[in-house]
């Protein structure tokens, strides 16, 4: 499969591309919001009981509209609901406007105002979508802060009000669902940044056979497989990787990085400490070389950056690592050291091999010279940013890590959990993606499949532990290990 083509993976857009759906699919029928409200009707009914008590809230847009609806298609069902619309009616869109008509045609109850504290089962929220402008305040920041004190469970229609679609940062006050019913496709601030907390689990209801636009993915499996291990094999075949790093007093992320690198295949992995390592008595087969030669040495894929301080001789090594012929992965020490050396970045974009970068936030605003919440503020731009400007591969860490391609595409990652979130996993991470490049993945493929099996490898790791605390380094080596001999056997 080459780089570009990844037809199994779910397709995620930013609203400029769904409003180009929209205006694509302006005069279907039955309309958009009609199959909207009717999909978001056909999600809920099999999942409530008798007797369950429905709330509905629908703001003043067509994401309200989508409310509206959803209810008509419920009271036509004979099923009991209290539904509240929060908008005005001169300022409907046309959409919205005619399913207001409808519902009060199939004669559905219809308030104008929150009511009195009592709980709910069951509350869906219409109140805002990907048209929201700005903070949610008045009337509107009060049925956010209603829904969390009165409904046991959230379904949010699209998007949770208050959070932003591309971004997944909220503007203010913003719902925090258990579930999230999505139109057209995946949205990107659904899993990264701040929206797995307020989105919940995700479902899509896709509303069209085939989608005309495109724009990201969502990473939810491994996007290419390694080829079976013939039994002729030897270790030759799986490729060399050459791990720089281990500054005195962080020589464990030098060897991290090395485990993942065995465990996940890698034929044979050396590391150049930049002081003495010790020897790693439950990995015997991790060898050493002086760093330097592991710059000259043909390897799959050299690392550099795992505990490697920012000490002259750091930078001295970042310099001739840039020179390597082998594809390089540069993390961690590396990529601060490559932020406060400008003078380095026009080697590294005329680099011939691949080069893979692995920032977090900070480590990416220090090579974009801007802050954190800077990046934060639309991940997805900033990665595609750092891909462009050092023409690499590059992930952008954090929840809901973003991979964004030299040519200019993106991914979100759907996998992981805030386990992951302890020193040492970005060692492991590093050492994982060298392991695949060893064995003959492309650079994007490793790098997609090195994220997406992370993050899952945590989550299962997570499931057998029952919950996050204490996630530990090589409890993630061994679980990935599972995920990628199960993936391609
Ligand atoms: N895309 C598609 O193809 C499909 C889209 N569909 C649905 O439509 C949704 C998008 O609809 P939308 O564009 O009408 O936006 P939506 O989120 O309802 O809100 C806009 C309204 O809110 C207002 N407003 C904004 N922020 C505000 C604030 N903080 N506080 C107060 N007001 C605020 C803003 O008014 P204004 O800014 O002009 O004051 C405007 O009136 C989408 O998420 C999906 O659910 C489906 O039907 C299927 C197909
Ligand atoms: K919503």
């Amino acid at each position: 499969m080459s780089d570009c083509d990844r037809p199994n993976l779910p397709p995620c857009l930013r609203s400029f591309a769904l409003r180009q759906l929209e205006m694509q699919h302006a005069h279907l029928q039955p309309p958009l919001m009609e199959r909207a409200g009717q999909a978001a009707a056909d999600w809920l009914l099999p999942r409530l009981q008798a007797g369950d008590r429905l709330l509905l809230l629908a703001g003043p847009g067509n994401n309200g509209g989508d409310v509206l609806v959803m209810a008509r298609h419920l009271h036509q069902r004979g099923v009991p609901l209290h539904l509240v619309w929060l908008g005005e009616e001169a300022r409907l869109p046309g959409d919205a406007a005619a399913a207001l008509q409808q519902l009060r045609a199939a004669g559905c109850p219809l308030h104008t105002s929150l009511p009195p504290a009592q709980q709910w089962d069951w509350a869906v929220d219409g109140l805002f979508g990907i048209g929201l402008q700005r903070p949610l305040q008045g009337q509107y920041a009060e049925a956010v802060n209603y829904l969390h004190l009165y409904a046991r469970r959230i379904l949010a229609l699209d998007i949770p009000s208050g959070l932003q679609a591309d971004t997944g940062y909220p503007t203010g006050p913003a719902v925090r669902a258990q579930y999230t019913l999505t139109f057209l496709s995946d949205k990107p601030g659904l899993w990264t940044g701040a929206g797995q907390d307020h989105a919940g689990e995700v479902h899509i209801a896709p509303l069209l056979d085939t989608l005309s636009v495109t724009d990201g993915w969502r990473l939810d499996q491994l996007p290419a497989r390694l080829p079976a291990r013939p039994h002729d094999s030897h270790k030759g075949r799986f490729g060399r990787v050459g791990i720089i790093g281990g500054a005195a007093g962080m020589q464990g992320a030098a060897l991290l990085a090395g485990r993942a690198a065995l465990q996940l295949g890698a034929g044979r992995v050396w590391l150049g400490g930049l002081s003495p390592l010790p020897l790693d008595v439950s990995h015997l087969q991790l060898m050493q070389q002086p760093a330097d030669t592991l710059c000259t040495q043909a390897l799959e894929a050299l690392v550099v950056g795992p505990g490697m301080g920012l000490e002259h001789a750091a930078l001295q090594l970042l310099q001739q690592s840039l020179h390597s012929t082998a594809p390089l992965l540069l993390d961690a020490d590396a990529l601060t050291l490559l932020g406060a050396h400008p003078a380095l970045h026009t080697t590294v974009q005329q680099r011939p091999a691949p080069t893979l970068l692995t920032p977090h936030p900070l480590e990416a605003a220090r090579l974009l010279g801007c802050t954190v919440a800077d990046i934060q503020a639309d991940r997805i731009q900033h990665a595609l940013q750092l891909a462009q400007q050092f023409k690499a591969w590059v992930v952008l860490k954090g929840a809901g890590s973003i991979v964004a391609s030299p040519d200019g595409q993106w991914w979100v990652n759907g996998s992981g959990n805030p386990g992951l979130a302890v020193a040492g996993m970005g060692d492991v991470l590093a050492g994982m993606v060298a392991a695949l490049l060893a064995q003959g993945m492309a650079a994007g493929d490793a790098l997609l499949g090195a994220i997406w099996l992370h993050g899952a490898a945590a989550d299962d790791a997570v499931a057998q532990q029952g919950g996050p605390i204490g996630l530990s380094c090589d409890e993630v080596i061994t679980a990935a290990r599972s995920r990628l001999n199960r993936a391609c056997y």
